[in-house]
């Protein structure tokens, strides 16, 4: 189930990790007159006088900027960078080429970024130093260690969101989902900071999650507990087009309930199709469910009323109705599910197709939903779906959520839709 769709959100969130990894590697192999800072006295004291050694390696950031804040209070007598570094005597000889260079404080303001100051003159001073440390500075180190590091910005980001939005329209994600998810990405990691450690493939799994959850999450609510504590009989009707395994859920339904303690009757209120009631009748048989048909041609509110009268004779939990699939016009899908809505207010709508059809599926969820209120949505066939747009894409589109995936063909192929579930199967935990 999905699995085309879980290989290409893991494309990405791998190829965002390598990327931002390969970054910091660049970052500390290759610094910059930033990240050289300080390397130069470490790097000088380590070849000149290996006694030292122990002195730089405590010599991080926190050092540099306690050393910083003492210069500024003598930042007037000295130079900062000057006086950043006597504290090692070995690194004297570059603190005074420090001192000739624009680490000297003219003003309150150098002072401030004295430790960083100190740390570009030191590299402009010794530059080609920090080679000899395998090319990881110490202070290069220290600066990562002490301020983490910022690995991802929106620049980084932005070719792996245009990967990214390519693979979810790719696998039939709807143009607005895939952007809700690709802004939800963008603000979850943009600017997060990974500290030295941490990883940067859970923190993109991390964002991702997010940002799915969110847009499949939309309007979920308790579906058996709604079923348990509403009035009895339940009525829920089922709208849908013909072919996308409408029949073959209501019947799963009425398996579920049974396994839950609840009583049904099923109504073909599919009169306008021939075969229709066979269809149903087969499945009420193999199930040994009641169920109410009238003639082809004849009034559906007036099959799903009497199935609900029925339900009340006979003490009867859920009514379980079909409804048409296509008639000439949504104009008259529309008016039969109005008279059925006026006559029999129904508890609840369930908008029935496949998740195979992807992008024409979330197309006719947002129309059936606007012909007819639905309360939310049954996705069958996402066993033979590798793409999973639809699963993503309805709950969204419609503001209702998807309840139930049909996975088989057999009555108990039918799973409560977890959307968090869902996520982790998509991501990995
Ligand atoms: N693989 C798979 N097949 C399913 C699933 N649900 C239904 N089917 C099959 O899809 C076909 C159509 O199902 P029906 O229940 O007849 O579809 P319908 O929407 O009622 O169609 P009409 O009766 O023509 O209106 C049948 O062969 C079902 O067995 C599912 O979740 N997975």
């Amino acid at each position: 189930m999905f699995d085309g769709l879980k290989d290409k959100l893991s494309g990405f969130t791998s190829d965002v990790e390598e990327d931002v990894d390969d970054d910091a590697l660049e970052a500390e192999d290759e610094p910059d007159a930033d990240e050289a800072a300080g390397e130069a006295p470490a790097d000088e004291a380590s070849e000149s006088e290996p006694a030292t050694d122990a002195q730089p390696s405590e010599d991080d950031t926190q050092v540099a900027r306690q050393t910083a804040e003492t210069d500024r209070s003598q930042a007037d007598a000295e130079p900062p960078a000057a006086d950043a570094v006597a504290t090692d005597e070995s690194a004297t000889a570059p603190a005074a080429e420090v001192g000739d260079t624009d680490a000297v404080p003219d003003d309150e303001s150098q002072s401030d970024d004295a430790a960083e100051t100190a740390a570009d003159s030191a590299s402009e001073a010794d530059s080609g130093s920090d080679e000899d440390d395998g090319g990881r500075g110490l202070a290069a180190k220290a600066k990562l260690m002490a301020t983490g590091k910022t690995v991802i910005e929106e620049d980084d980001l932005q070719s792996h969101l245009d990967d990214l939005e390519l693979a979810l329209l790719s696998s039939d994600v709807e143009m607005s989902v895939a952007n809700e998810i690709l802004d939800g990405v963008k603000e979850n990691l943009t600017g997060q900071t990974r500290r030295r450690l941490s990883s940067t493939g859970n923190l993109v799994r991390d964002a991702l999650r997010e940002s799915l959850y969110d847009v499949i999450n939309v309007g979920q609510f308790d579906f058996d507990e709604r079923v348990q504590q509403a009035d009895k009989p339940v009525t829920i009707v089922f709208t849908g087009v013909n072919g996308v395994g409408k029949t073959t859920s209501i019947a799963k339904l009425a398996q579920y309930f049974e396994e839950r303690g609840l009583s049904t009757v099923l109504a073909n209120g599919d009169t306008y199709r021939a075969g229709a009631n066979e269809q149903l009748e087969k499945h009420a048989e193999n199930l040994g469910k009641k169920i109410i048909t009238h003639e082809q041609g004849s009034d559906p509110t007036a099959v799903v009323y009497d199935a609900v009268e029925y339900a009340k004779a006979n003490d009867i939990d859920v009514v379980l109705g079909d409804t048409a699939g296509r008639l000439h016009t949504s104009d008259d899908l529309m008016a039969q599910l109005e008279k059925i809505d006026r006559n029999i207010d129904p508890d609840m709508t369930l908008f029935v197709d496949e998740a195979v059809a992807g992008q024409d599926a979330v197309n006719r969820a947002r129309e059936f939903d606007n012909a007819a209120e639905i309360d939310g949505a049954i996705l069958t066939k996402a066993d033979a779906d590798p793409q999973g747009g639809a699963a993503i894409s309805v709950a969204h589109v419609t503001g209702k959520p998807i309840l139930f995936l049909g996975t088989g063909q057999d009555y108990d192929d039918l799973e409560p839709f977890d959307p968090e579930e869902i996520v982790d199967s998509l991501i990995g935990e």
